[in-house]
């Protein structure tokens, strides 16, 4: 039988979906629909990798693997909620939690020297980072703010922090060098294997990677970040940071490049607490320091020296931040700064953040002040740069009047960069790397390097390219708006990706509608100039500006990712309906556990459910599902209407209250339909019941506030505590059972 498959995943959202799905099973249960869920959580996916180790009524099944080939079929319908992309020290961090709560998870292997540890390792690296959405999104993006939340927004306009024309915030980034310089593409004319080699001085070889399958059409490109070059641009940016007077800090995404960004990170760390690391070389390399996981990481490794040696080495690094330039904080109340977690400091999220707040970022005493924010490479990093001048020259957007950007994103099938991880690598010694063509030998693509330049390889097959231009041609002509190609002609990948787009548009019906391809840094000019005017514009773009501009924009448009319509339409015929772009936002989970109210919006999975029902209805010709799909939408633009968000503070309105309205506006609109009889007179009563209850079930929702709760895990809550915690409302439960009777 069709179903519907809902993911179990981390943090706020499965917090979240202890309380919400209930209502969701509840109510597509009158429609004959089967929900099922899927563990993709970091705790699933990590106890799903080791079965040996564990107990045989420890072991679960490999959820992520199963959805990744549903993803493939036409039956696919998925509603996907965000899940932790976890670094290393997240990952050490479940790991201990599974280990004391007695599963026998083996540790992280950080330098892995036997077979086994290099084997246990492989496992890991696949959990580690961004392992879930790859895997998913067999089809590419389309994310767009719906009307009713633009409206909202334009009525309830987010605060936004004025701008001031002396601004000193900029973007540093490098001008040589880096992965856009050096990079190198070209299309493949015809099925082919390669193979990744690295040649040293002498000759030798080293295969780092044996075999990649290349169809014919698809694009690749392969580049390199020199180490050396790297180093001097961090050193100059920290000491031009301290002269200026402002704060530094550093925007990576260590999640979704993990290979890479990892590493550029321990390189940032190591270059403002240079003197530490080299006075104490030896006694880091005895710990096991690794600089890649950040100064909380070393924080810990500095535990198992003895008090004397540790006060003197804590003192060390007081005094580099003491001299240092200002770092930019991520918790200034906890003490914690930029280059504590690589993972703490997600670009996507963190560049639109300080953009939104007068372009700031918070000092150690948590006052806001002006930023150098560092951004290595030089591919995307104009686009903030540019958006930056603008606000400096015509000071903030007005989310009352301004326009929107709806994105149409390349994504599938591991596209570009965020496929590349398995195709990145440090490199040990001095050589060239060249792609090779296993079968006649020709180096189809080759670069010299040094020891610790970082080399990557990406593709993008011709398949998800032809879908991704029709899904833009679709969008701009369904809404009526324009949509700009944001390729860059004087970048080698993008050159190879034009002259495809040039092929593929004249494939459609573009009549009447204006296409425009224009580099990274004229598009944003050209759309925030738009959006200044209160106009639209489709931003058509590769996997990472997909990523980039789908929190930049809405966060300045709606105060919030979370709060996006995001689809993939898969590219077989199926649906993955994504919740928003917002991540698992963990400040939630201590806010709840604190004060026993959480904050999370769920707007995102509203918007989701709506289209996945729909398109269940449409794929199964149940017509129950589609009138459930319409009421579900009127139902949540009426929450918008009367405001039910969560609450930030607690004993006010929080997520589960909200899904309670949420229920109640759903059910009221399905009790004033007329498409088909048996739901109108189901849920009349169940309308007429919430209505009666609505001030006793929303007492006994505040009530549950004002003390901490305990769910039993951070990372593997356990269940049967956090459903109660999340449904304290024994009235709205028992109504709940009597619509599924
Ligand atoms: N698709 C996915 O699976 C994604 C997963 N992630 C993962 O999420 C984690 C946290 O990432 P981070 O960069 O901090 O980003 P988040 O998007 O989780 O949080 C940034 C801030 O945005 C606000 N926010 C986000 N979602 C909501 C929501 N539904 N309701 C209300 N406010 C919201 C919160 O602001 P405030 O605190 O002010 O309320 C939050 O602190 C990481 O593990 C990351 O890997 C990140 C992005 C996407
Ligand atoms: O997969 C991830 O880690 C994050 C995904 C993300 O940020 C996005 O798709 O917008
Ligand atoms: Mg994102």
């Amino acid at each position: 039988m069709a179903k519907i498959l809902y993911t179990k995943t981390d943090e706020a959202p499965s917090l979240a979906t202890q309380s919400f799905l209930p209502i969701v099973k509840a109510f597509t249960s009158t429609a004959n629909i089967s929900i099922e869920t899927r563990d993709i959580s970091l705790a699933g996916r990590i106890i799903a990798s080791f079965p040996e180790f564990l107990k045989e009524e420890q072991r679960i099944s490999n959820d992520l693997a199963d959805l990744g080939e549903i993803a493939k079929t036409p039956e696919a319908n998925i509603i996907k909620l965000p899940n932790i992309s976890a670094s290393v020290p997240q990952l050490s961090e479940a790991i201990e939690e599974l280990q004391k709560l007695g599963y026998n998870i083996p540790n992280y292997p950080s330098s892995p020297k036997t077979d086994e540890e290099k084997e246990i390792r492989l496992r890991f690296d696949k959990i580690k980072g961004s392992a879930v959405n790859p895997v998913l999104r067999e089809g590419n993006s389309d994310r767009r703010a719906p009307k009713a939340i633009k409206n909202y927004a334009k009525k309830n306009p987010h605060k936004m922090g004025v701008w001031s024309k002396d601004s000193k915030t900029h973007v540093a980034t490098m001008s040589s060098g880096d992965f856009r310089s050096n990079e190198k593409s070209l299309t493949v004319n015809e099925e082919k294997e390669v193979a990744i080699v690295l040649e040293n001085s002498n000759g030798n070889k080293t295969t780092l990677k044996p075999s990649i399958e290349l169809q014919k059409g698809e694009i690749i490109d392969a580049t390199v970040l020199s180490k050396n070059a790297l180093k001097t641009f961090l050193k100059n940016e920290v000491k031009d940071a301290k002269e200026n007077d402002v704060l530094l800090s550093f925007h990576l995404k260590a999640t979704m490049m993990k290979v890479s960004d990892p590493i550029i990170f321990g390189h940032a760390l190591e270059t403002y607490f240079s003197e530490v690391f080299e006075k104490y070389a030896d006694t880091f390399k005895k710990l096991g320091v690794n600089a890649n996981n950040g100064l909380e990481s070393l924080f810990d490794k500095l535990e198992n020296l003895s008090s004397t040696e540790k006060t003197e080495i804590t003192e060390a690094i007081k005094e580099t931040i003491h001299h240092g330039p200002d770092l930019a904080m991520v918790n200034s109340d906890k003490g914690i700064t930029n280059l504590h977690v690589p993972s703490d400091i997600i670009i996507d999220a963190s560049m639109p953040a300080m953009i939104r707040n007068s372009g700031q970022m918070w000092d150690k005493n948590g006052a806001s002040k002006d930023t150098k924010a560092v951004i290595p490479d030089s591919s995307y990093a104009g686009i903030y740069q540019v958006t930056i001048d603008f606000c400096k020259e015509h000071g903030a957007f007005d989310p009352t009047t301004m326009g929107t950007v709806p994105n149409v994103g390349l994504m599938a099938q591991k596209a570009e960069e965020y496929g590349s991880h398995d195709k990145t690598f440090e490199i040990k010694e001095a050589g060239t790397v060249a792609v090779i063509d296993t079968k006649t030998g020709e180096k189809l693509i080759e670069h010299k390097v040094e020891e610790g330049d970082i080399w990557r390889m990406c593709q993008v097959k011709d398949a998800p390219i032809q879908d991704w231009v029709k899904l833009a041609v679709t969008r701009a002509k369904a809404s009526k708006t324009p949509a700009v190609f944001w390729l860059d002609e004087t970048r080698a990948h993008d050159t190879e990706l034009i002259k495809k787009v040039n092929v593929y548009l004249p494939n459609h019906d573009t009549s009447g509608l204006e296409l425009h391809i224009l580099s990274p840094t004229e598009a944003t000019l050209f759309t925030l100039k738009r959006i200044k005017e209160g106009k639209d514009t489709i931003s058509v773009s590769g996997n990472v500006l997909r990523d980039y501009l789908t929190d930049l924009f809405p966060i300045l448009e709606v105060g919030t990712s979370a709060k996006m319509l995001s689809i993939v339409p898969l590219m077989n015929g199926g649906g993955l309906f994504e919740t928003g772009a917002g991540g698992s936002a963990p400040k939630h989970v201590e806010q709840f556990l604190e004060e026993g109210h959480l904050r999370w919006d769920s707007l995102g999975e509203f918007l989701a459910l709506g289209v996945s029902l729909d398109h269940y209805g449409e794929k199964n010709d149940n017509k129950k599902a589609q009138v459930l799909a319409e009421a579900l939408d009127e139902a949540t633009e009426k929450f918008l209407d009367n405001d039910k968000s969560p609450s930030r503070k607690v004993n006010e309105l929080d997520t589960r209250g909200s899904h309670f309205y949420l229920a109640m506006y759903w059910a009221e609109a399905l009790a004033n339909q007329t498409n088909d009889q048996y739901l109108k007179e189901k849920f009349s009563k169940v309308d007429t019941i919430f209505k009666e209850k609505e001030n006793e079930i929303l007492k006994e929702l505040i009530d549950a506030q004002g003390k901490p709760v305990d769910i039993g895990g951070y990372y593997l809550p356990n269940d049967v505590k956090a459903a109660s915690a999340m449904r304290p409302s024994s009235s709205f439960n028992e109504i709940l059972k009597t619509i599924a009777e």
